[in-house]
Parts: structure tokens; sequence; C-alpha cells
């Protein structure tokens, strides 16, 4: 098989489930991956119930057997010595078994269960499911170049646009050169290439100048033996000082710990501190007791890994016969474990309006495609990385008294239970998709704040608060309304507020 209609960069997550789901759609796929020994990383652990019906709806949810996948139910959120628990779905519509939700977790598409485990498995599972496909290709190769052909002039050149002002006007991608693990150099060409090369893309800039990323923290993770959490089976937020920490089974005995560290504070601090003073002396004294000492464990071994935590809206790829899908396309604060489960519900959307067309080469009709796709995928995905960002704003403690009101306010909110933690977090399970449910529930968390201050007598300062307090919820959230082009409330410049 030497002619191929697409080609997929990376078999990560995103790239490894894209080139099954276009093999059995009858598209010649070659699937380019740097690596493919069993990842060993600390990202996507979790995939959201939303997600999960994602992976049954793409039939490929034979990539969660076998890995010692565990369920998760909902979140536990602790703030100092207070605790709450929270479903993704009301407790009465949790009508089911420990059993009972494996299985369908597994196969179900009303299911309202997430599942964790070690990524690479996960990976490697995928992997596996797409080099089952007779028309999918899968090789070991690191992609160095795109291989572009100038239209004006009918020659092909490298990926070094510098200087080029408009290169969409002229310039079409055909296909790749990789290097193989031998050391040579394979151009392959095909008429549709589709970059799936994760956070750290090497080819996002190249094929989108709009592009642009921040790195709001770092994760440190630490994998956490035999420790039984306060709440089985259930994700664990610890509203820290200055940031959350996250707690989560990835398996049967293990548990991952997740500790955020903010860039601002990685930056003022730096080299006054260790990471690991900062997990023994900062992080350690605020954990739930049930924690502190497998904590400390997992920590005196010294085994841990540290990935910044970016953030980028997702911006249409600006270059024909390219696309750019998964993290290389938009990315969110990974607080809320929201990254996959768009990665699939993206492979979704793209599966359904590229595949009946007969040929990748009629660019006008993959242009429509697109166009189509940028459009749909809104609505759902803008709601997941709203929700991610805000929340991990909401959920830092800045010192300033709005923040901390902000953040108090956020998880008595969520304690109340019924419509009020299940709407929020089944939005952060991706089984409900509304920005406008999301922003209702955001500022009636600030207008609950305002309403805590005012409830006894309303004096100058508890006023003053609250303005502050509602101030600060709109300045959250209004920049990620604009960034992710959702047109509530985006026409109000800030400076009215
Ligand atoms: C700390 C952290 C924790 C996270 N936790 C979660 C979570 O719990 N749940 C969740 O849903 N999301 C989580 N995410 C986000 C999630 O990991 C990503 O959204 C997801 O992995 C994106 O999949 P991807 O395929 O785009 O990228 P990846 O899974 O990173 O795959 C990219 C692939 O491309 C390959 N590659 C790269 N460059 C080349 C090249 N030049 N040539 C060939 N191959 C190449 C890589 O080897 C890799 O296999 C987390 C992110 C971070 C940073």
């Amino acid at each position: 098989m030497q002619d191929f209609d697409v080609i997929v960069v990376g078999a990560g997550v995103a790239g490894a489930s894209l080139a099954t789901v276009l093999g059995r759609n009858g598209k010649r796929v070659l699937c380019v991956e740097r690596d493919l020994q069993e990842p060993d990383r600390i990202v996507g652990e979790l995939l959201q119930p939303g997600g999960c019906r994602k992976l049954v709806e793409l039939g490929l949810e034979e990539s969660l057997k076998g890995i010692d996948a565990q369920n998760v139910f909902g979140y536990g959120i602790f703030l100092r010595d207070k605790r709450t628990k929270v479903y993704y779905l009301p407790r009465e519509q949790q009508a089911f078994t420990a059993e009972q939700a494996e299985e369908a977790a597994s196969f179900s598409r009303n299911m309202c269960v997430g599942r964790s485990f070690h990524n690479g498995r996960f990976v490697k599972n995928l992997r596996n499911l797409a080099m089952r496909e007779k028309l999918v290709m899968l090789v070991e190769g690191n992609v160095c170049d795109l291989i572009l052909k100038n239209t004006k002039t009918n020659t092909e050149t490298e990926t070094d646009l510098a200087g080029v002002e408009d290169h969409s006007s002229h310039f079409v991608v055909t296909g790749v050169k990789y290097k193989t693990k031998q050391g040579n150099i394979v151009s392959v060409r095909a008429p549709l290439t589709i970059v799936c090369d994760g956070c750290f893309s090497r080819f996002r800039s190249k094929v989108n100048k709009a592009a642009e990323f921040k790195v709001f923290s770092y994760f440190v993770g630490l994998v956490l033996e035999n420790c039984t959490l306060p709440y089985p089976n259930f994700g664990h937020v610890i509203l820290g000082d200055p940031a959350p920490v996250l707690f989560y089974p990835i398996s049967s005995t293990e548990t991952r710990c997740l500790v955020d560290i903010p860039s601002k504070f990685m930056q003022q601090e730096g080299g006054s501190w260790t990471t690991e003073l900062y997990m023994r002396d900062i992080v350690a004294p605020q954990l739930p007791d049930e924690l502190r000492e497998a904590f400390l464990t997992a920590l005196s071994k010294g085994k841990y890994k540290m990935m910044p935590n970016r953030v980028m809206p997702a911006r249409p790829a600006s270059l024909p016969g390219v696309i750019l899908l998964g993290d290389s396309f938009n990315m969110r604060h990974p607080l809320t474990g929201g990254g996959m489960t768009v990665a699939l519900s993206d492979i979704f959307l793209l599966n359904q309006l590229l595949s009946p067309l007969p040929d990748f080469g009629e660019w006008d009709c993959v242009d429509r495609a697109l166009r189509e796709f940028y459009r749909e995928r809104r609505k759902y995905c803008s709601t997941i990385n709203i929700l991610a960002n805000a929340l991990y704003s909401v959920f830092c403690a800045t010192g300033s008294e709005e923040s901390d009101e902000m953040r108090s306010a956020c998880f008595d909110y969520l304690s109340k239970g019924g419509r009020l933690a299940t709407d929020p977090v089944s939005m952060l399970g991706g089984l409900q998709s509304s920005p406008y449910l999301l922003l209702t529930h955001f500022f009636a968390v600030a207008l609950y704040g305002c309403g805590r201050q005012l409830k006894y007598f309303p004096n100058m300062g508890r006023i003053r608060t609250s303005w502050c307090l509602f101030r600060h919820a709109f300045n959250i959230v209004k920049p990620l309304i604009d960034d992710e082009n959702v047109t509530f409330l985006s026409k109000i410049p800030i400076s009215h507020i």
C-alpha cells in the first residue's frame, strides 16, 4: 500500500483514534509515530464520562479493556477542614453497582461514569486497534518536515515559511518527510495531512500563524501506592494554597497525585525553593490526613515528573492540505481532565464530515467540511474549555479577599447539591454542553458570594467586597468567552464593568 488519502502525524490519543476510524471508513491512512513503545507520562489518565461515550460511539471501547481501568463517579472537593462529594449525575440516576458500572462504562452510551488508567496502556491499546485495520499503516518515524508545494511556481519546498506574508495564498501541504529509526529520510505524499503531534507540537506555528499558547502553571505528578482515597472511585480536588492538588486512581493499587504550581509562583520564588521542599512544606500540610502519609512516602522516593499546563484556544489551520487536531490544535487547563474528551469529540465530528467525501484531493469540498467542523465543535468544546480555565482561576488562592470569597462561594455552592452541583459537574464530564448554562452557573456562584456578604448588614465594606467579587468573576470569564468566540457577553467592553 503506497498511495494514501491521509497522513496522520503522531499516534497518541488523537492520532491513533483518528487513524483507526478513518481506516474503517475506507480511507488509506499512513500514521507516523515518533516512538511506538508504551508511553510513560503523567497526562491523559482520566477519561471523563463524555469521553467514554465518544469512545463507544467511535467503536474504540476495546481500548479500555485489560488495562486495570478504574471507574470514576464524580469528585470529592476539599477546602480546609470542609469536604463534599459531587456526582456526574444526580444520585438517583446512579442506580447501579460497581460491577454494572464497569460493564456499562465500556459498552453503553448512556452511562455517566468516567474511567481512569495508565495513559501509556490506553494509548498502546489505541495503537493496536489502528494496527489491526487493513487500510491503516502505522510506522515508527520522527516527522521532521511538511512538504509544501508553491502553486504559483509549481515547485516543492520545505516548511520554512518565514518572511512569506500570506502563505495560505499560494502554498499547499502535499505530504511529510520523516526520519526512520535507521536514520533514513522518507518522503510521503497525500492530499490531506492531519497533525496530531501533541502539546509540544513542532508544526503548530507553521500550519497556523495565529496559534499562541500560555503556560498557566505546571503539574508535578507522583504515584501513591496502595493508598485508600477518602472517597474511593472519585477524583479528589484539594483546594490548596496557592493552587489545587488532584488525586485519582489509575489502577487498582495506584493513585495519581498532580500538584499544581502556578507559573507566577515559580517565577517569583525561582531558585529559593526546590520542588521537593515545596511539596513537603507547602503542599503536604494542606492535604487531608488520610492522604498525607502516602503522599510523603511517594515524595521520599523522588520519582516525580513535571509537565507545563498550556492553554490555547482553537484556531483553524491557515494552510490548505493540512489541519491540526488534539493538543496541537486546542488546549485547556488539565485541572478538569477535559483534553481527551475534546480530542475524541473532535474526531467523532471530523470523521462524520470527512468520511463521506470520495476524495480529499478536492480541496473545496474538504474546506467546506472543515468550516462546518470548526463551527459545529464550538458548543461542546468551548463548554469544557471555559469551565476548565475558569475553574482553575477560581480554585487558585491569589491572596485577595475577592478571590478567597469566590473560591469559598464556589465550594459552598457545589456542596448544596442538586442541579447546583450536577449541572457544572456534568458539563465538566462532557455529559452536557452549553456555554450559556455554564455562564449562568458561573455568575450564580458570584451572586451567591455577593449575597453572603450582604445578607446581614450591608455596610460599605461588604458592598465593596461584593462589587470586587463580581468584577473578579467577570474578569475571569470575559477573556475566556472572547477566546472561544462565544457571542454571549463578548460584545460588552471590559471597561464597562
Ligand atoms: C499534566 C497533564 C495532565 C492531563 N490530564 C488529563 C486527564 O486526566 N484527562 C484528559 O482527558 N486529558 C488530560 N490532559 C490532556 C491530554 O493529555 C491531552 O489532551 C491528550 O493527550 C491529547 O492527545 P494528542 O493525541 O493530541 O497528544 P498526545 O497524546 O501527546 O500524542 C502526541 C503524539 O505525537 C507523537 N509525536 C510528537 N511529535 C512527533 C513527530 N515529530 N513525529 C511523529 N510523532 C510525533 C508523540 O510521540 C505522541 O505519541 C492532561 C494534560 C496535562 C499536561
